[in-house]
């Protein structure tokens, strides 16, 4: 079992996808082909399982063990970390998941707030974190602050207070806000031994130079090469190849924005970059758009038209 005090988090991470049959049962033998694709095509070597992207809410506690289980066993030798992200509006199925994530052979888990009956403040937020960690003490534990989608406007810096007090496995935060101030607040309370990870691909330039150690999200399974020299561009100084990289990596979301960019939109384009058959949504996502769309659709405004600029192993080779 990976201890509290394991390698700290950091590059990229990605936020993986759910494949699914075309009848809505989650497809495991995919995941192992997964696997191969994001070390091989993206060079990317962390994922996340079972959060927003993995539309983790949307699946059952059962489904989410066998997935958890599936990514710990495949990704064994060849992946980094696992993260498996636990949380849920149940305590009990938090606690749960977080227990069989350590059983499973996770690196870290991590949990975002309940988000149905929302923590009325920091302090009841923290004490939830804190029965979720407690549940598997020997894994690094994460917080994944998302307002956007849970709705919870607490400042995550204020959640991070005194948090070490209270959750001795606690490693870090997933931040996917864009709230720079707070984001800023969080990098210079944590010590350097914890990740500080951005989750606002269109502008992981910014929380770099905000100090974070990497970040995780789900433009990473098909631009995660592109990411990795943005990443190196940055670490080296080089800002303006930095700049250039991110700009590129910003026209491929808001041509994807343009299609109505949702789980639905974003899996696809995963399925036609990687060539992996991710099948649909989760329902109650709306329908993708038909095959093809998104490789033949008109290019951002200003660009030639053609597929998306990403790799393609189907038709790169
Ligand atoms: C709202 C949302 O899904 N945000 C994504 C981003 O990667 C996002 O897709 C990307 O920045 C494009 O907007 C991640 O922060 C979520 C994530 O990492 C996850 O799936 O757990």
């Amino acid at each position: 079992m990976a201890s509290p005090v394991g390698k700290k988090l950091t590059g990229l991470v990605a936020a993986t996808f759910t494949p699914l049959t075309p009848e809505g049962e989650i497809n495991l033998p995919v995941i192992g082909l997964y696997i191969d694709y994001l070390l091989e095509h993206q060079g990317v070597r962390n994922v996340f399982v079972n959060g927003t992207t993995g539309e983790g809410m949307s699946l059952s506690v059962e489904e989410r063990k066998k997935l958890a289980e599936e990514w710990c066993g495949k990704g064994k030798g060849k992946l980094e970390q696992v993260i498996v992200h636990v949380g849920c509006m149940s305590l009990k199925d938090s606690q749960d998941l977080a227990r069989h994530a350590a059983e499973a052979g996770a690196d870290g888990i991590a949990a975002v707030s309940p988000s149905v009956f929302k923590p009325s403040d920091a302090g009841v937020l923290r004490q939830f974190l804190q029965e979720v960690a407690a549940a598997a003490p020997d894994l690094p534990f994460y917080y994944y602050h998302i307002p956007a989608l849970t709705g919870v406007s607490l400042l995550a810096r204020d959640v991070l207070d005194g948090i070490e007090k209270q959750i001795p496995s606690f490693r870090g935060l997933k931040f996917s806000g864009g709230d720079l101030l707070d984001f800023g607040q969080c990098v210079s309370y944590c010590p350097s031994d914890w990740s500080v990870l951005y989750g606002v691909d269109e502008q992981l330039l910014a929380g770099l130079a905000m100090g974070a150690n990497g970040a995780v999200g789900s433009t990473y399974n098909y631009l995660g090469s592109r990411a990795r020299s943005l990443l190196t561009a940055f670490e080296t100084g080089d800002l303006t190849q930095a700049r250039t990289l991110q700009f590129q990596v910003q026209d491929v979301i808001s041509y994807a924005v343009k299609l109505g960019f949702d789980v639905a939109v974003n899996k696809r384009l995963m399925s036609e970059v990687s060539g992996l058959d991710l099948g649909p949504p989760s329902a109650p996502e709306a329908l993708p758009p038909p095959p093809g769309r998104l490789h033949r659709a008109e290019a951002p405004r200003g660009r030639p038209a053609g597929p998306v600029p990403c790799q393609n192993p189907k038709r790169d080779g």
